[in-house]
């Protein structure tokens, strides 16, 4: 591979960094051409009215917007020259061809193409080829941008027996780059086995396991990307979900879609999804365990089926001067007939009335009438029918049914009977019986019962993709909640088993992709690490064996020399020692995160102060100004900063209600730096960091 060529004076033609330049400029008016066209459509002549020239005026907005040249933003990023003309037979010895490969579509006025979008089929090379499997690739440039300017470009010959493997330097300037601003797109870098997933069919679903910064968050949108691109008019009409673990990381996620020209992917927390009532409560991690239990969906849908009552007598009803009576048996017959069937409760509802109007016509078809179909509607609109359905099948809040299971311990008995155990009934029912829907204080866990009830009564959309991150904390019941909006679709799942920080954390994928409904996933594991330097990883491993036995330890991409550093302070002088911890790191490029127990933050957070030093909460933007932001541990999970300030990691674990969910609550902590992470602490470190004390 070629080093990153010097640039070489621009007015040299032969110089092949003035002729990817020269390229770049061309591509670039090229693209101001298709804005352009855009731009000057006339739409009077081709709309009848107003409303239709409303709706092609914002289409083209939308185009003119689409294809806006961003300067920050390298309109092509590698090239790929194949031997053979893509397509063409091997054999007949096609001309090769050379594709420059970008985040979008560019051509010329004659249509042909300047910059291939990365999603198109022909740029798949530029990412999985290799040297055992050039895919007829001779040469792979990849280009280096400073500012908006093309500045350098590294050269792989796949056919080249003499050329010998290398990490390449512009994917380690890349990772390393400073951060300032949300998350970025790894469009220009993204690694074979990332790509793999990123490109996998529509129709099944993956569940990717990797370890702290193994790229699994970047890998999911940029799989929803790829979808869009590839089954654009489906997803268009079904849907597409990203799902995050809290509101600081959606944000710190949400351009990343935008940049790769994606700007219609939902993006929510679970409890965004099942916002059914105000959440004002909490529970104890008992009661949280058995609510989040698989085994309630059971007992509620126990509960709702109580509420379906037998005919205890015939009815009859009356149309001029005839009277048509349903005997019991019949309407016996009907409602067993539904029950068998595998319908949601208000279907079977609504099918209730049609069903004893069938049984009317039949009759009067029997007595020589020729009712049609007004005549059905009309009897199962009658007030007869209409009572005898309310008393069999009574219409049900699923608000209303949660509230009486949490409150009234006979009802709740009745239907948790032989499913949970005394305790754990004695645990999920309130102490005080909530009055109402409104009033009652309801927990996170209580809106996903009450999103299951929902789902019992009347089915939930089902969306054509949904990608779920730091799926590892989710309970039984959420997956349950995740899994029902994607039923018709398909579903990623990222997560990391050894970052499960709540009591009902995943142990197994296989037990959480059934609970999702989708057992037939293919589990896929990502074990090279982008984010984390070598040396910090591997400190921060020493936790595996304790928090996830048999979990693999995360490679690193990247040697950082010099990136760790543990010091212990006085605990008079540990938050002074923190302080000045920040202000060295803010003499560094980049984001810095100081992460602490969510217990620490307050007194941290008045120290920053009294020091002039700025902070920002997680999940707000930083900017060239403010580049520090004070991330209380519980908040710490997705992110990531260049340098990382961590405070006493045993208060990071002592903030957690077991050991093992402190571990892992600290080993999150420890993997959010790219660049240097510093460790201050006080109070001993836990054994397992504890056994070679590190100096840095
Ligand atoms: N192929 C790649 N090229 C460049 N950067 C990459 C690549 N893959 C991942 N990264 C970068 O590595 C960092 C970690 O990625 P990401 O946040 O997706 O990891 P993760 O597996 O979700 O981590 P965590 O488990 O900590 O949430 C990000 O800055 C991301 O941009």
């Amino acid at each position: 591979m070629n080093a990153p060529s010097v640039p070489a004076p621009e007015s040299e033609p032969e110089n092949p960094l003035a002729r990817e330049q020269a390229h770049l400029t061309a591509s670039r008016s090229a693209l101001r051409a298709m804005r352009e066209d855009v731009a000057s459509l006339d739409i009077r002549d081709v709309t009848a009215n107003w409303v239709n020239a409303a709706v092609l005026q914002s289409q083209i907005d939308d185009r003119i917007k689409a294809l806006a040249d961003l300067a920050h933003t390298p309109l092509f990023f590698g090239r790929l020259d194949f031997l053979h003309a893509p397509g063409a037979e091997q054999a007949e010895g096609g001309e090769g061809e050379q594709f420059y490969i970008g985040r979008r579509h560019v051509h010329d006025a004659d249509g042909d193409p300047m910059v291939i979008d990365w999603r198109a089929p022909v740029s798949q090379p530029f990412y999985r080829a290799s040297k055992k499997d050039p895919q007829d690739v001779g040469l792979r440039r990849r280009f280096g941008y400073t500012g908006g300017d093309l500045t350098a470009y590294e050269d792989e010959h796949l056919t080249d027996p003499g050329e010998a493997e290398q990490v390449s330097k512009l994917l380690q300037q890349e990772i390393e780059r400073p951060r300032v601003g949300p998350m970025r797109d790894i469009v220009a870098t993204i690694q074979p086995e990332q790509d793999e997933i990123v490109r996998g069919g529509l129709a099944g679903s993956v569940c990717v396991q990797g370890g702290p910064g193994t790229g699994k968050t970047a890998v999911g949108l940029h799989r929803v990307a790829y979808l869009l691109y590839a089954h654009r008019e489906r997803l268009a009409r079904t849907g597409t979900l990203v799902i995050g673990p809290n509101r600081s990381f959606l944000h710190y996620i949400e351009q990343v879609l935008p940049a790769l020209g994606e700007l219609e992917v939902r993006q929510a927390t679970v409890a965004d999804l099942v916002a059914h009532v105000e959440v004002r409560g909490t529970d104890d991690p008992a009661a949280a365990l058995v609510k989040g239990d698989a085994r309630m969906a059971e007992v509620l849908r126990g509960a709702l089926r109580s509420y379906i009552t037998m005919p205890r007598e015939g009815i009859v009803v009356v149309r001029g001067s005839r009277r048509w009576r349903v005997p019991v048996y019949d309407l016996e017959e009907i409602v067993e007939e539904l029950l068998a069937r595998d319908m949601r409760y208000g279907a079977a509802r609504e099918a209730l009335p049609q069903r004893i109007a069938h049984a009317v016509l039949v009759q009067m078809e029997r007595s020589g009438e020729a009712p049609d179909d007004r005549v059905q509607d009309a009897v199962a609109r009658n007030a007869a029918v209409k009572a005898a359905v309310k008393a069999i099948w009574p219409p049900v809040d699923p608000a209303k049914l949660v509230l009486r299971l949490l409150s009234d311990a006979e009802f709740l008995a009745a239907h948790a009977g032989g499913i949970l155990d005394e305790a754990e009934q004695k645990a999920v029912l309130w102490e005080r019986p909530g009055r109402g829907v409104k009033s009652a204080k309801w927990s996170a866990a209580d809106a996903v019962l009450i999103d299951e009830a929902s789902d019992l009564v009347s089915r939930t959309h089902s969306l054509g993709h949904v990608v779920l991150d730091e799926a590892q904390d989710l309970s039984p019941m959420q997956y349950r909640a995740v899994g029902r909006r994607c039923t018709t679709g398909s579903a990623t799942v990222l997560g990391d088993l050894a970052q499960g920080t709540t009591p009902w954390a995943t142990r197994s994928w296989d037990e959480a992709l059934a609970h999702l409904g989708k057992a037939d996933a293919v589990v896929e594991e990502l074990t090279a690490g982008f984010r984390v330097p070598r040396e910090v990883i591997a400190y921060a491993s020493r936790l595996l064996p304790v928090i996830a036995p048999g979990l693999a330890e995360v490679g690193s991409v990247r040697e950082a020399p010099g990136s760790l550093s543990v010091r212990r302070v006085a605990s008079s002088g540990l938050t002074e020692a923190v302080v000045g911890a920040c202000v060295a790191s803010l003499s560094q490029e980049g984001s810095i995160g100081l992460i602490a127990a969510d217990a620490r933050v307050p007194e941290l957070a008045r120290a920053l102060d009294a020091a002039g030093l700025g902070c920002l909460s997680p999940g707000e933007e930083t900017t060239p100004d403010v580049r520090l932001t004070l991330v209380p541990a519980s908040l710490a999970k997705g992110l990531e900063y260049d340098y990382v300030v961590l405070d006493e990691p045993a208060a990071v674990v002592s903030g957690e209600p077991d050991e093992r969910t402190g571990l892992r609550r600290l080993y999150v902590a420890l993997t959010r730096a790219v660049s240097g992470l510093t460790v201050l602490h006080s109070a001993s470190l836990p054994p397992a960091l504890a056994s070679t004390e590190h100096n840095g």
